[in-house]
């Protein structure tokens, strides 16, 4: 509840005080540079705050005919009103304070500083822009207290704030881990500015001077360079020094320190007169100089850095909250309809991608569902199905909107029972991968009235996309649910772009089904091998997705069946060379060749070899395998040049290939794989990955057969390896 607090706050503020912060911010990352710039001046003296003000004196006294004043400013450049006869040097400007020689005229403020500083405090909106500042500063300091208490929690508390943060490349990663450096000099600025624009507008508690007082009781005469107070104090302290105004002693020396005023006795040194700055004051001075940075370059560094973060928080942020939003809930059906019914536990909105997914298709399919988050779970007269889809937060803990959910689980009576699965989303990172899914998972199995089918939840690292959708697919042949899942997790859709087949090659052997096609395009076109190409056949709505390899030229090859109503298919098979065709390149990371895989295998069956004529020339320090089943030697023939060529180039270390409908050694990808068994125990124990495409029924005969390897050769179990996400599959 209280992080809900927090990040909705959070969020409000934000947004509300948006366009202020996004001004102050720039324009104080430049104001940040007016300190340095100072600091830069030729008038700068290097140990100009150990001058004592005995020696300063001293030597002004014999350099001119009189001092008026002597000032020393946030960079200990030292000021001085001086009269003298020579003309040169009768006035105010900087003087080296140990030799007392004059060197500069005090310049003007730059231009291009006065004007940000004005935008900066006001917007050129006078007193109203003032206020409006001042409030947005406030609102800096509540967005950045939100913020850390945010980080907290989502760290798992206070003494882990500081603790490693896991880098899972997500933009919130780059938030937390750039709020933990720079969340405490921006409240620092946003509490200073606050402060400050709270003087300007006499909002302060009203405090007082204290002052002390003694009278002069020293008859003897000394110089002013002998004043015991003159010589302890350097000016590193001073920030003014006025001298008396005639030789009477009732004009004193008024020297003006950091926290105090001073009135000195011109004739006997004594002080006579103490006024103590009041609280206020002293924090006056230290916000501005916080604020600003004023006498410190590495503040100034540290502020301008500060700045420009809150710009890119701004950024991070706006992605974060847009992905949020885009996950809201929406049903067709309520809670009484419905028969199918998901049930979500996110932090960040990937789970709810995954929920809406399956949402989207089951409405497709015409059947009754209703998503909403696990805290909202409750009674559901008609439902039949629940699929329960979660992640996992802080240490193993549920996600924010999932923490009540055991509770009323146990709490809440089921009057219908139902059947329930149940997807965790999690990653390896974590030393508690999944561990709120298994304890859903625990506690549904002790529940009498919900049948459970899988004896373990599916744990899915990563969000991948694909795990799940093999998930959906499977649960959709058991249940015959007739479902259609988007191939790809994409809610952008994709450009078009205008191919032409560059060449079609058929198979002609008896069964003459097979035939490759090679797309050219004017336009260099990006893509990798595992990508998908959309083709929408002409009149036809609905898109169809093939897996797609490349030649050494850049082309793309496609490898296709044709089914006689299939109409994409038939399409296809109906082009010759120089056509052109539309289509749209989807990105399939999940299925790109790994980039730092030790080893990999890769098993096709029948048109699935497409993506891997093109991962065979890739990545050359990358030991690779294809296993191969198809039906003939003819159909072999369409691919093997390209084969060859990756076996002379050393692209591809091993190929292998199962003939089904040939006397051959091996009939399927599966005879080879036990042949090679010892290469699949060593791919699978150093971390290397398999990588399947081709049919469903290949890839289920292929990961029986893994689970039995991995038992046989006492590996880790197959889900293991699974879950560690290498193996990968592209399967239709
Ligand atoms: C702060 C933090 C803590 C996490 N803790 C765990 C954990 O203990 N176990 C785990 O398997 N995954 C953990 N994860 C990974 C998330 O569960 C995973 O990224 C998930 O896909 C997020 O889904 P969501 O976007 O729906 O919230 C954590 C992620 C973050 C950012």
């Amino acid at each position: 509840m209280l992080n809900k607090i927090w990040r909705y706050s959070h969020f409000y503020l934000t947004v509300s005080s948006f366009l202020f912060l996004l001004l102050a911010s720039i324009t104080g990352s430049f104001l940040a540079f007016e300190p340095i710039q100072e600091k830069l001046q030729p008038h700068y003296i290097e140990n100009a705050e150990d001058v004592s003000v005995a020696q300063l004196i001293d030597t002004l006294k014999n350099k001119y005919n009189e001092v008026l004043d002597i000032e020393v400013d946030k960079n200990y450049f030292v000021k001085a009103s001086l009269f003298s006869l020579e003309e040169a040097i009768d006035g105010q400007f900087y003087i080296n304070p140990f030799n007392g020689d004059k060197i500069a005229d005090i310049p003007r403020k730059g231009a291009f500083f006065e004007f940000l500083t004005n935008f900066h405090r006001s917007l050129f909106l006078k007193t109203p822009g003032r206020v409006f500042v001042g409030i947005s500063c406030f609102l800096l300091f509540l967005i950045a207290i939100t913020g850390l208490l945010l980080a907290i929690k989502r760290q798992g508390g206070f003494l882990k704030f500081f603790l490693k943060i896991i880098n899972d490349k997500s933009i919130q990663y780059n938030h937390v881990a750039l709020g933990r450096l720079f969340l405490i000099p921006i409240i620092i600025l946003a509490l200073s500015g606050t402060y400050l624009s709270m003087e300007r507008f006499s909002l302060l508690p009203k405090t007082k001077a204290i002052v002390t007082q003694q009278e002069s009781v020293f008859k003897l005469n000394i110089t002013f360079s002998k004043f015991p107070i003159f010589k302890t104090i350097t000016l590193k302290e001073v920030k003014k020094i006025e001298f008396p105004f005639s030789t009477d002693e009732e004009d004193f020396f008024i020297l003006s320190l950091q926290d105090r005023e001073l009135e000195i006795h011109q004739k006997t040194g004594e002080i006579v007169k103490t006024t103590y700055y009041p609280i206020t004051k002293i924090l006056s001075v230290l916000s501005f100089n916080l604020h600003t940075g004023s006498g410190s370059i590495i503040w100034s560094l540290v502020l301008f850095i500060s700045s420009l973060s809150v710009l890119y928080f701004m950024y991070s942020g706006s992605i974060i909250a847009f992905k949020r939003m885009r996950s809201k809930t929406k049903n067709k059906y309520n809670a009484n309809q419905a028969n199918f019914v998901i049930l979500i536990g996110s932090e960040n909105g990937g789970t709810k991608r995954l929920g809406k997914t399956l949402q989207q298709s089951l409405l497709k399919a015409g059947k009754k569902v209703f998503l909403d988050d696990l805290n909202n779970y409750k009674s559901y007269p008609a439902i039949e199905q629940l699929v329960i889809i979660t992640s996992t937060y802080g240490d193993g803990e549920p996600p924010s909107n999932a923490n009540l959910f055991l509770t009323k689980l146990q709490q809440i009576k089921i009057i219908k029972p139902f059947t329930c699965n149940v997807i965790g989303l999690g990653s390896f990172s974590y030393s508690k991968f999944c561990e709120f899914a298994k304890s859903v998972q625990r506690q549904v199995v002790l529940n009498k009235q919900i049948i459970v089918p899988q004896e373990n939840p599916l744990l899915i690292h990563n969000q991948n996309y694909n795990a799940f959708r093999n998930w959906v697919l499977e649960w959709n042949t058991s249940l015959n649910l007739n479902l259609e899942i988007p191939k790809e997790l994409s809610f952008i859709k994709p450009k078009e772009t205008i191919f032409k087949v560059v060449e079609k090659q058929n198979v002609i052997d008896e069964y003459a089904e097979t035939f490759k096609l090679t797309l050219g395009s004017k336009k260099r076109i990006k893509f990798v091998p595992g990508d998908l190409l959309g083709i929408t056949p002409p009149n036809e709505t609905s898109e169809r997705l093939y897996s797609i390899g490349k030649n050494s030229n850049g082309d793309l090859l496609l490898s296709i069946k044709k089914h006689s109503l299939g109409i994409c298919s038939n399409f296809l098979n109906g082009l010759k060379p120089n056509q052109e065709l539309k289509g749209t390149i989807q990105k399939n990371k999940q299925f790109h060749l790994p980039k730092k895989s030790k080893q990999v295998i890769l098993i096709a069956n029948g048109t699935g070899i497409a993506p891997f004529l093109g991962m065979i020339h890739q990545k050359k320090n990358t030991p690779k395998t294809l296993y191969w089943g198809t039906r003939t030697k003819i159909s072999e023939e369409l691919y093997k040049s390209q084969i060859l060529e990756a076996l002379q180039k050393k692209t591809l270390q091993t190929y292998d290939v199962a003939f089904s409908k040939e006397e051959s050694p091996y009939n399927y990808v599966q005879d080879i794989i036990t042949r090679d068994e010892k290469n699949i125990v060593k791919t699978l124990s150093t971390g290397g990955t398999i990588m399947l495409c081709g049919s469903i029924t290949m890839r289920n005969g292929v990961f029986e057969l893994l689970e039995k390897i991995c038992f046989r050769n006492n590996l880790p179990a197959f889900e293991t390896f699974k879950n560690k996400g290498q193996i990968l599959t592209d399967c239709y």
